[in-house]
């Protein structure tokens, strides 16, 4: 069965979904252009260098979208333009009524969670249940900035004879989110909402493999009542991205992928110097010390390494694990693993979905059995799964993967996987497992399993990496700054600091009394 409808209709695109029984059935094709500026939809000025995009839990084209048409040139300089514009009207209003607009578009969010958690699966691959968190917390960001939105203040500073001086908090202009495959719609939220708060006016590039929710974002926006083209939204890969980059117009990019195209970024912006944000990769180490709450540190290695797939950019896959309890810890996050339901990431009971493509679960695959060679053990998953339901077998999926027998050289360990794949390495002290733990050119997260308050402070110290969990992992309420540390990047998202980033002062001296002129 085909529909073609119109996303923007987005109770009808959720009655076809709700008829849906599983992943695959049905069809549903989006007709409506998925590029955003100018508060509508805009079609692509030319079809050049389209992309395919995939259903990862199919293998098949896409039922959403077939193609991402990315901007070119002229297509960013309109963006751009038009949030520029968009921008001078919205900086002029109060915090307050910025504030409103925000908690208008947080409660559509919220009231369409479920019909917007879909269209990301259905793009993305992962279980409606970690979807419907991921909008949970986009909703929850911007209502938290909403309510920062009110509170942004300067400094009234006293000076001799009367005279004084101010500072304003004033906003960037028209910033640049730039964002990664693995949480779509939240990323598009967590740059949006403080940019927003603040004054600002954002374009915002989805990655090609995800470029369906992001335009939702915009729409939600534009019905809350922000000026059209506060939030515009462009499709394209890395041509699109350089384009955005290095605009005169652009005041700020902030960035979220990898290593590689963060670097890019960062020297294109020093070219304009634009201020820049960097959320990157990592490979970060949980460290399990034998004094700790067993089955706690077993589910919070599972939530360190099985999120999306594992394609979460702060998973704490070195697991650093205290040899005495090594054969307790192996023998139950192995059962626990086994156990991780596999499949349609439609339904409720599903726990892991597909990876987001071919390619990249391949990669996976690869790391799987270079680990093989270099010596480790897989105690499970690592293979493909093709699962019964014939309409899911060409997807992306895996089982996941515990590895034993890792040793700190090994690729495994050193790289970032990007997928489900855990490596499991003993070690005996405290000093000895933060010296391994440090000995890494990222920086992003870390976490620390024990009962001794002393020990999980102090290695909370002596961690370098932007967060520390103690005695869980992977938490992240939008009250909480998150960024990284060395190679992970710099810059915070979420949390009041955030603001900083998106915004500056301007400090206005104020004389009272006569020039005292040294000439
Ligand atoms: N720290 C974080 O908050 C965070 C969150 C999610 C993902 N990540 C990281 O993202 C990576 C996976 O995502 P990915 O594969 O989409 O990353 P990627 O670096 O390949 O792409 C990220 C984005 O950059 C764009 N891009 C590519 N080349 C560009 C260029 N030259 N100029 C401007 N933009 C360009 C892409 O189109 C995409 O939108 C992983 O390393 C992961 O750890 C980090
Ligand atoms: C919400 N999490 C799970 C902390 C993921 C943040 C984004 C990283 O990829």
């Amino acid at each position: 069965q085909k529909h073609l409808i119109r996303l923007s209709v987005l109770s009808s695109l959720s009655s076809i979904l709700d008829t849906m029984p599983g992943a695959t059935t049905g069809t549903v094709l989006i007709s409506d252009p998925l590029n955003f500026w100018g508060g509508k939809r805009v079609k692509p000025m030319q079809e050049k260098n389209t992309e395919p995009v995939f259903e990862p839990a199919t293998g098949k084209c896409c039922r959403l979208v077939r193609y991402m048409v990315p901007c070119g040139a002229e297509e960013v300089d309109e963006a751009i333009k038009s949030a520029h514009a968009a921008y001078l009207q919205w900086r002029k209003m109060a915090g307050m009524e910025r504030a409103r607009v925000m908690l208008e578009a947080a409660r559509i969010i919220r009231e369409r969670r479920e019909k917007i958690a879909k269209l990301e699966v259905i793009n993305n691959g992962k279980s409606i249940t970690e979807a419907l968190v991921d909008i949970d917390v986009a909703w929850q960001c911007i209502e938290y900035y909403a309510g920062l939105a009110g509170t942004l203040a300067g400094q009234h500073i006293q000076l001799p004879g009367g005279s004084f001086a101010y500072t304003r908090r004033e906003p960037l202009g028209v910033c640049v989110g730039i964002g990664a495959w693995n949480y779509p719609f939240q990323i598009a939220s967590w740059k949006s909402a403080p940019a927003l708060a603040c004054g600002n006016a954002m374009v915002f590039k989805p990655s090609p493999m995800t470029p369906v929710t992001a335009v939702i974002l915009a729409e939600i926006y534009k019905e809350a009542g922000v000026p059209d083209g506060l939030f515009c939204v462009v499709q394209g890969g890395a041509d699109t991205g350089t384009l955005l980059c290095q605009h005169p117009k652009v005041a700020k990019v902030s960035f979220t992928g990898s290593v590689p195209t963060g670097k890019k970024v960062m020297e294109m912006s020093a070219k304009g110097v634009k201020q820049v944000t960097l959320e990157l990769g990592g490979k970060s180490p949980l460290l399990i010390f034998k004094d700790c709450e067993l089955e706690n540190a077993v589910k919070g290695a599972l939530m360190a390494n099985f999120l999306t797939q594992g394609e979460v950019c702060c998973n704490g896959t070195r697991v650093y694990v205290q040899r005495e309890i090594m054969p307790q810890f192996l023998e139950k996050v192995v059962k626990r693993t086994k156990a991780i339901p596999v499949g349609d990431p439609l339904l409720d009971g599903t726990r892991m979905g597909a990876l987001i493509s071919k390619p990249h679960l391949e990669k996976v695959l690869g790391f799987v059995s270079q680990a093989k060679k270099e010596g480790a053990k897989v105690l499970c998953g690592g293979e493909p799964i093709v699962p019964s339901d014939p309409n899911l077998k060409g997807g992306y999926f895996m089982a996941p993967c515990v590895l034993d027998n890792c040793r700190d050289d090994m690729t495994c360990v050193k790289e970032e996987i990007f997928g489900p794949v855990m490596s499991v390495l003993p070690f005996d002290t405290e000093e000895e497992v933060i010296g391994r733990a440090n000995n890494t050119t990222f920086g992003l997260a870390s976490g620390v399993f024990t009962r001794d308050i002393s020990r999980a402070h102090r290695v909370a110290e002596n961690l370098e990496a932007g967060t520390c969990f103690i005695n869980n992992y992977n938490i992240s309420p939008v009250e909480v700054p998150f960024g990284g540390y060395k190679m992970s990047g710099f810059g915070r998202e979420n949390g009041q600091v955030t603001i900083e980033y998106y915004s500056q002062l301007k400090t206005v001296v104020v004389e009272m009394g006569d020039v005292d002129s040294l000439f």
